[in-house]
């Protein structure tokens, strides 16, 4: 077995756009003498990733999340740098790459729409060279597992998008690869098709010490699925640790919550504000204030209903975000 399951070296790409011009003479000039400007989407990266880990991907929306999957699995070439996934050179697209990663995108369908779901993985059966019985066995235990085991003979385009979803989860996973690459894997999914898909991967991953590199906006994908984070941010790593050591750095830490009353003066809490609308207010106080700032707010009429809460792991990665934002 190799020993770290993904390798990163120094990995960067760059994007070279072409630039539209303001006025005539400029479009003009552009066709015959294209601009470009250069995107800087990932930055140097460098991380190793251990087999059986379950990494969580994280960035805003443009860090560099998609352009380095897609570097990871072969479908787009580093500007500079290197990697490595299950000891293999994904620009070389090897078969026995491809048969050793498996990729779910949640807004892009790897499944014909015309074919029933077990025609679909009848092909991939013999293009994989996986023996019939062993496949059908882990098919039908996979299906019963994920709820779509009377789905399998329906023809895909009549599948709801859950149903289609947890089929592509079921196909990334029967050719028993070594890491698994979810790109926003449960993105318009409702909560019982979520929860069975993290149900699922976290069985899976346990079984089977399947590497998991996950990106996902949903932040209960990741809290669930995850043990360990890469925090993103235009194309640089900004975190990469345990999860746990993230949450156990904003321990020290609650938020409360509560409606402002017409009294309410921002003076009396200036610094400690998180967020706010007309009506509520969230503040982040030490846990040995909180007592004793309900009772300051309270005896100076400052709002009512006050809840408070534990920082979840999307707080963090807000106030994460937030931080890193006011330094640019
Ligand atoms: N084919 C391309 N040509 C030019 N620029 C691109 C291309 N693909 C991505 N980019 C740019 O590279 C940067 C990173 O994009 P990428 O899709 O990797 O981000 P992401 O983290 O996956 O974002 P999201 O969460 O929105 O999916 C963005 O600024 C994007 O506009």
């Amino acid at each position: 077995m190799v020993e770290n399951a993904i390798e990163v070296h120094d990995l960067s790409k760059k994007y070279a756009v072409a630039t539209r011009g303001e006025t005539w003479h400029a479009i003009a000039k552009n066709i015959f003498k294209p601009e470009r400007t250069v995107v800087n989407a990932v930055k140097s990266l460098n991380f190793n990733i251990k087999p059986g880990e379950k990494v969580g991907f994280i960035g805003q929306n443009g860090a560099g999340k998609t352009t380095t999957i897609k570097m990871l699995t072969g479908t787009l070439f580093p500007s500079s740098g290197y990697c490595r996934v299950n000891g293999f050179d994904p620009t070389k697209r090897t078969n026995d790459f491809k048969k050793s990663i498996s990729v779910v995108m949640g807004n892009r369908s790897q499944l014909f729409p015309d074919l029933t779901p077990r025609d679909y993985l009848k092909l991939l059966q013999s293009m994989y060279d996986i023996s019939e019985t062993s496949f059908q066995e882990t098919v039908n235990n996979l299906a019963r597992i994920l709820n779509v085991a009377e789905k399998l003979d329906t023809q895909t385009r009549k599948l709801s998008l859950g149903e289609r979803m947890k089929i592509e989860f079921l196909a990334g996973v029967a050719t028993r690869p070594k890491v698994l690459f979810l790109d926003e894997p449960t993105i318009g999914l409702d909560v019982l098709a979520k929860r069975d898909i993290r149900k699922f991967l976290l069985q899976f991953n346990k079984e089977e010490k399947l590497t998991v590199f996950l990106t996902s906006h949903d932040m209960e994908d990741i809290a669930t699925i995850c043990d360990r984070l890469i925090i993103v941010n235009h194309g640089e790593i900004m975190w990469n640790g345990q999860k746990q050591d993230l949450l156990d750095k904003f321990s020290s830490n609650k938020y409360i919550t509560f409606d402002k009353s017409e009294s309410f003066a921002e003076k009396n809490i200036e610094g400690k504000i998180i967020n706010q609308d007309d009506l509520t207010i969230t503040i982040k106080v030490p846990n040995e204030e909180v007592d004793d700032m309900i009772a300051f707010l309270a005896k100076n009429k400052q709002g009512s209903n006050y809840q408070i809460n534990e920082l979840k792991l999307e707080d963090i990665i807000l106030e994460l975000f937030a931080e890193e934002n006011q330094k640019c």
